[in-house]
């Protein structure tokens, strides 16, 4: 039956969630940014994202108050890419029991702080002994009565546009991974993703068609929406937004580098876009993403072909 490796990650989550029952308060399940729950008085956004040590973070790359800043912006993202409010963390914690007090407590102003920028806080979470330090975090979220801006419902002539910084986080890892200790931007835009938390709520009063957040890299993720709609999503190079800081291998980083969590959504043909959100290309009948007409070579983030 093969390994998780050559499933890859995609493949391996698809493997897994056909295997679960469904359950009537389930309104939104595996699939999209976050989860959608009934409850009787309302429903609830749910989302989780774990950070791994070595994984999606060094030691010696980041100091803990933007590990924690990072795990918290993760998972708000996620939230804010339903076009819903984030409200809450939960906040699963392992570390060797030799790390210094101090670093844990820094790693909680990182996640407090952040939090506060999108105006949630730290409702619990659990803490455990681990060869390696772990964190997963679990993001609630509040529609406000709305309906959740999810990956499906991209429609042929929709505007596809952005909205945050991309490529920035992708460079600033390169630069970390080749010995450089600058542009100093990119190194922090690595250490410390900055989502425009707005962007949902903005989506949303724009009538957005869909949106998710761009964790794995531009082309990949809108790969999902693709895929959710049943839709081909056609970006145009020449309108995506490559900042010059990010060197000769701009826009290689933009189309396929993760980890800064802009938004990319979808908007009828006759929006107005404000100058924050640039448009990309359309959506067109067929299948997957084109990038100037034609597929582009594969890149985006894979857990297990890395
Ligand atoms: N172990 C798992 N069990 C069930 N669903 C999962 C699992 N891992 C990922 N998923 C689901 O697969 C979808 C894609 O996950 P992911 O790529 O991590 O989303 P995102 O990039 O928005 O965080 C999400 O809806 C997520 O909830
Ligand atoms: C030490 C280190 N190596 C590599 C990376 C690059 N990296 C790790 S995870 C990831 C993709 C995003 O993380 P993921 O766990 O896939 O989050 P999700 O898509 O679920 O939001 C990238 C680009 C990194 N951040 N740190
Ligand atoms: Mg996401
Ligand atoms: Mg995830
Ligand atoms: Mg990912």
């Amino acid at each position: 039956m093969g390994t998780i490796g050559e499933a890859g990650e995609f493949g391996l989550i698809a493997r897994l969630t056909r295997r679960l029952p469904p359950s009537p308060a389930v309104e939104l399940g595996p699939g999209d940014d976050a989860a959608v729950i009934a409850a009787p008085d309302g429903r609830v956004v749910a989302t989780t994202d774990l950070l791994v040590e070595g994984r999606h973070f060094r030691r010696d790359w980041s100091g803990p108050y933007d590990i924690g800043r990072k795990a918290a912006a993760q998972n708000l993202a996620d939230v804010v890419a339903m076009g819903a409010r984030p409200t809450a963390l939960l906040v699963g914690f392992a570390a060797p029991a030799g790390t210094a007090l101090e670093w844990a407590e820094r790693l909680y102003d990182g996640l407090a702080d952040e939090c506060r920028e999108a105006g949630a806080s730290v409702a619990g979470g659990d803490v455990v002994a681990a060869p390696q330090i772990t964190l997963a975090v679990t993001a609630l979220g509040d529609l406000g009565g709305g309906e959740p801006l999810t990956r499906s419902g991209a429609r042929p002539g929709d505007v596809v546009a952005v909205r945050g910084r991309l490529g920035h986080a992708s460079a600033g890892l390169a630069l970390l991974a080749g010995g450089r200790d600058g542009p100093a931007e990119l190194i922090a835009a690595h250490r410390r993703p900055q989502p425009p938390y707005t962007a949902g709520e903005e989506a949303r009063s724009l009538g957005a068609t869909s949106l998710l957040d761009v964790s794995d890299g531009l082309v990949q993720d809108l790969g999902h929406i693709a895929a959710a709609s049943g839709v081909r999503i056609e970006i145009d190079s020449s309108s995506v937004p490559v900042a010059e800081i990010l060197g000769p291998d701009g826009l290689r980083h933009v189309l396929t580098g993760g980890e800064d969590h802009a938004f990319a959504g979808t908007f009828p043909p006759d929006v107005r876009l404000p100058s924050s959100w640039r448009p990309v290309g359309t959506v067109a009948e067929g299948t997957g993403v084109h990038v100037d007409g034609r597929e582009p070579p594969s890149g985006g983030w894979d857990h297990f072909r890395v």
